[in-house]
């Protein structure tokens, strides 16, 4: 699914008003029925619903929502905040089509807006993709005021305030949103996590908008949907060997921190690869043939580090490295060997990236390899400084993968996938139980489990970073997101892959 921008989202309105030869008045009932739909199946009539309009569509949708609100017997009452004078047609249109009962409160000074208890429901039809400069003034302070209030917020749209595709200036005031209902297509500044406290639970709810123009729109910025990775899922097929799904290696784990290749091993193994070797050190040996036996499984020289690399090693398909290997002098060295000797697609996750982050001359061995990165938020600035906001972050994302013809999954609540051609794909399964250790070493195996069953790297990283969050999703159902560990997130991917090979009821 393609992310436009605010100007995008426009044009789109617009092509769709003149090629279905609608009004933009009917787009706008469609946009505010979507709206209502979603409203009624959450909240109860019982609820006293605030409507906060701004003067633009966006306040148009708002009238709308309170009129179809109202029909469907909820106690409503619209606000129209500041002046009104210059508003847009279809909020004028909307604001003559309130029914005479629906009176509309003028809120020219903040004072107007009523204290406003904790039971109270507002939506905020303040602004939306119209939004051309920061809130303040009285728009500002009603703002604060609703954000202040305890009322459950809805925002339409967009929160008001906030801008869809570039950082908000600090003094604008934004609308903190519970839930943010949006049309169409996901908003780019909902998939960052500085904005969290602004959009709350966000969802899209279609309103018709043409598939052609969104289809023909130039953007680099996708959301990976479940339907977008069953396109490229390969069956397994009936007369097949294990040869056929890869052979991988994984090199990981290290004293004290075993664990984290018994996690990559066993996911892997729960992602289809045909063979896996894993390489440990010797104190790990008796670990790894024990937990999992599924594994073919190698020692290193160092009895507590990874320090070399397996003699034969051109007969893998695919390397995944890093999990609990540290950053011991020897280790580096192995990871300098690696990158200069190996042209196999690699996975490097963790200790991995620190190792190559903090040393230019193996950072210069990456152009043009079969490089897929993993790291968290912290590894990432190792790989490329600190960053100053989540803008900031995406674009350093950008330009790594185009410098290096790499791919890194930047892992986060929606983890951004860069590639070399400068595309962010963004995650959409998961949830805040895979905030907890082990989990990436999970990702770690999932990803070399595709890259060995063939997958391209693009989709090696799409579909592991979303049947590994698909998992963690079917995990929450079962052990809540407090006590989720990754086991439970490893066990949960048989039923994963199920769900996306025969999707469940
Ligand atoms: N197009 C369609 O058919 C459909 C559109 N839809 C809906 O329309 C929304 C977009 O509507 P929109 O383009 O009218 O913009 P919107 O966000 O309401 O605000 C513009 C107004 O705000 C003003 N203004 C801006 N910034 C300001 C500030 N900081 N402080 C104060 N004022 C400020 C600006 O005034 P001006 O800049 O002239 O002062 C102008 O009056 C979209 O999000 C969706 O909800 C759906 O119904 C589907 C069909
Ligand atoms: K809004």
């Amino acid at each position: 699914m393609k992310i436009l921008t605010a100007a995008q989202t426009r044009e789109a309105d617009a092509y769709t008003i003149r090629e279905e030869g609608i009004s933009s008045t009917d787009l706008m009932e469609r946009a505010a029925k979507a709206f209502t739909g979603w409203f009624e199946n959450k909240f109860q009539p019982s609820e006293e619903v605030h409507v906060f309009c701004g003067p633009g569509n966006n306040g148009g949708d708002g009238l709308a929502a309170a009129r179809l609100l109202h029909e469907r017997k909820y106690k409503v009452q619209p606000y129209i905040v500041g002046d009104v004078s210059k508003a847009s047609d279809d909020f004028n249109v909307n604001l003559k089509r309130l029914p005479q009962e629906l009176q509309p409160i003028h809120v020219e000074q903040p004072s107007a807006v009523p204290e406003l208890t904790d039971t109270a429901c507002v939506v905020d039809a303040l602004f939306g993709t119209g939004l051309n400069r920061p809130v303040t003034g009285l728009y500002g302070e009603v703002i604060r005021k609703l954000n202040s209030s305890g009322a459950t917020i809805t925002s339409i749209d967009i929160p008001s305030g906030l801008y869809s595709d570039s950082q908000t200036p600090e003094e604008g005031a934004i609308t903190r949103a519970n839930y943010t209902i949006s049309f169409e297509l996901p908003k780019l500044a909902f998939l960052l996590p500085q904005h969290e406290n602004f959009v709350g639970e966000w969802h899209v709810v279609p309103i018709g908008l043409s598939q052609k123009f969104i289809a023909e729109a130039k953007s680099d910025l996708y959301c990976t949907k479940q339907e977008d990775v069953q396109q490229f899922l390969k069956p397994r097929k009936k007369f097949s060997h294990k040869g056929l799904y890869g052979h991988a290696l994984l090199l990981c784990g290290g004293y004290g921190k075993m664990g984290a290749a018994v996690l990559a091993a066993r996911a892997c193994l729960r992602s289809g690869i045909g063979l896996l070797t894993v390489q440990v050190p010797q104190a790990g040996y008796p670990i790894l043939q024990t937990a999992v036996p599924e594994a073919m499984t190698l020692t290193d020289k160092n009895r507590k580090h990874l320090s070399e690399l397996p003699l034969e090693i051109d007969k893998f398909d695919v390397i995944g490295i890093g999990p609990g290997i540290g950053t011991e002098r020897v280790t580096k060295t192995a990871i300098g060997q690696l990158l200069a000797t190996t042209s196999h697609p690699i996975v490097l996750d963790a200790d991995a990236i620190n190792i190559v982050g903090a040393s230019e001359k193996l950072k210069a061995q990456l152009f043009k390899k079969k490089l897929i990165f993993t790291p968290h938020p912290k590894e990432f600035e190792r790989l490329v400084g600190k960053v100053k906001n989540d803008y900031d972050r995406m674009q350093h994302l950008r330009e790594f993968c185009q410098e290096y013809g790499c791919y890194v999954a930047l892992k986060g609540s929606h983890t951004a996938i860069g590639t070399p051609e400068g595309k962010v794909h963004f995650n959409t399964t998961g949830n805040a139980g895979l905030a907890t250790g082990g989990t990436g070493d999970a990702l770690t195996g999932v990803i070399t489990a595709l890259v060995g069953q063939k997958y391209t790297l693009e989709e090696a990283c799409r579909l592991g970073v979303f049947v590994h969050g698909l998992a963690a999703d079917l995990a929450l159902q079962t052990v809540g997101d407090i006590a989720m560990t990754a086991s439970d997130v490893i066990d949960h991917l048989p039923r994963a892959f199920l769900h996306l090979t025969q999707p469940l009821p």
